[in-house]
């Protein structure tokens, strides 16, 4: 795509959502990083940014560039959103804090430690299941499985009906980007989908123990009102799932195609959690989130007029030369902490402890009973507007 420059903005023409880039985004980052802080794009009337410096400084000023507007490219300001909006993701202070400490709360470390037996348990017994064979599918046998064997549980999901679990997360993440085709193909499902999303979030539909049933009683304290658990609820559901999934996918992806990196992990399981912040950071699983300035904003002499969707590549800073060495390497000898696939500042992902302590158990068992890992075939992309992750990983294992 060419780089024009109009006025004062470096303009892009590429397409952020289109298949090329969805396919290959990182020639579409390095333009919009050797572009300038910030560029425009007018396909969408969007301003876009890609270095490190520019996406942590918009993801840490939520003054400046607010989430209340929408973080996709709809702007709430003017358009009706799909659902009723996230009281977290797209909610700013102070209407956001209460929300955000009760999940705090519920999803610290500390609580977390009374799943994590049970979680490197069901791993294990994921693994069992696998070792009889030479060949599998990462995305398809591992990632898609794990995440939607111990996270429903632990929230207080009833179990039948988690089918419609993933498609709820592709539609809601695939909303966030323009009314393209990936986003009709969930029309026709969203409503009976969403239906039954919403059935889940009311206190009578989760079980008497587990995160869910932890927000009806923040309710019940005060903490938040009985009117803002079941959104909270929903938060978990959409954000939950979808994301862990396709982390996994990446991470294992990443293993198969560096197998010394393989071979570190298993002389050093600690680094199990590593390992899944640096796969989070070189495949950025999200890889965009958008903001809406409340003034007009100059960023390097380009005037971004007040109200104007901005579009944070988190995919493109994660992999920025300016921020890290060998960027484009899967390293488990790097500290890959201040990555932003888990986003920044206030907005944070507060579910990364679920995630990484998931990645944990499943890399653990894996890493203790499998001498090798590598690719068996061409992986298969999954497309979505806002996820990145694969639809199929073929792997050949050697069992320890
Ligand atoms: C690999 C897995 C995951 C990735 C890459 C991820 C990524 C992100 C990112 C980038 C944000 C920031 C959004 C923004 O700044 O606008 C975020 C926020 C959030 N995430 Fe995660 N996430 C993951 C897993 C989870 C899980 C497992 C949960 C729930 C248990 C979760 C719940 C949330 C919620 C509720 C927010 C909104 C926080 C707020 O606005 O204060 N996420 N996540
Ligand atoms: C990271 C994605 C994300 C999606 C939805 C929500 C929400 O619905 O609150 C939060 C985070």
């Amino acid at each position: 795509m060419t780089v024009l420059d109009s006025g004062t903005a470096p303009i892009l023409t590429d397409d952020p959502f289109g298949t090329e880039v969805l396919n290959d985004p990182a020639p579409f980052h390095q333009r919009l990083r050797d572009a300038g802080r910030i560029a425009y794009l007018p396909q969408y009337d969007l301003f876009a940014m890609g270095r490190y410096a520019d996406v942590h400084a918009a993801l840490t000023d939520w003054q400046t560039f607010q989430s209340a507007a929408g973080v996709g490219l709809s702007n709430f300001r003017t358009e009706k959103p799909w659902r009723p909006p996230s009281l977290l993701l797209e909610a700013d202070p102070p209407h956001h804090d209460a929300p955000r400490h009760v999940l705090e709360e519920i999803l610290n470390p500390r609580r977390l430690r009374s799943l994590r037996d049970q979680w490197f348990a069901d791993a294990e017994t994921l693994v069992d299941e696998l070792l009889d064979r030479t060949e599998l599918d990462g995305a398809h046998d591992i990632a898609d499985v794990f995440p939607l064997r111990v996270f429903p549980d632990a929230l207080g999901l009833r179990p039948d009906g988690r089918e419609n679990l993933l498609p709820y997360g592709d539609h809601a993440f695939n909303a966030f980007g323009p009314a393209n085709e990936l986003v009709h193909k969930g029309l026709a499902r969203i409503g009976d989908v969403s239906a039954w999303i919403g059935a889940q979030c009311e206190r009578e539909a989760l079980a008497e123990v587990g995160f869910g049933a932890d927000i009806w009683a923040a309710a019940d304290r005060g903490d938040i009102t009985h009117a803002m658990a079941p959104l909270i609820v929903r938060s978990l559901l959409t954000a939950g799932v979808d994301t862990t999934v396709h982390g996994l996918s990446s991470v294992l992806h990443a293993f198969a195609e560096q197998p010394d990196q393989w071979e570190r992990l298993r002389a050093q399981p600690s680094l199990a959690r590593v390992a899944f912040d640096e796969a989070v950071r070189l495949e950025s699983p999200v890889q965009t989130f958008f903001r809406t300035t409340t003034c007009d904003v100059d960023v390097d002499g380009v005037v971004v007029p007040d109200g104007h969707k901005v579009l944070l590549v988190l995919a493109s800073a994660n992999r920025d030369p300016r921020r890290w060495t060998d960027p484009d390497r899967f390293d488990l000898s790097r500290d890959p902490s201040g990555h932003v696939g888990f986003g920044m500042g206030i907005h944070q992902c507060v579910g990364q402890h679920v995630a990484r302590l998931e990645a944990e158990a499943v890399l653990t068992a894996m890493a203790r009973r499998i001498e090798r890992i590598e690719l068996a075939g061409t992986a298969v992309r999954h497309h979505n507007n806002t996820l990145r992750g694969w639809r199929s990983v073929p792997l050949r294992i050697t069992p320890a």
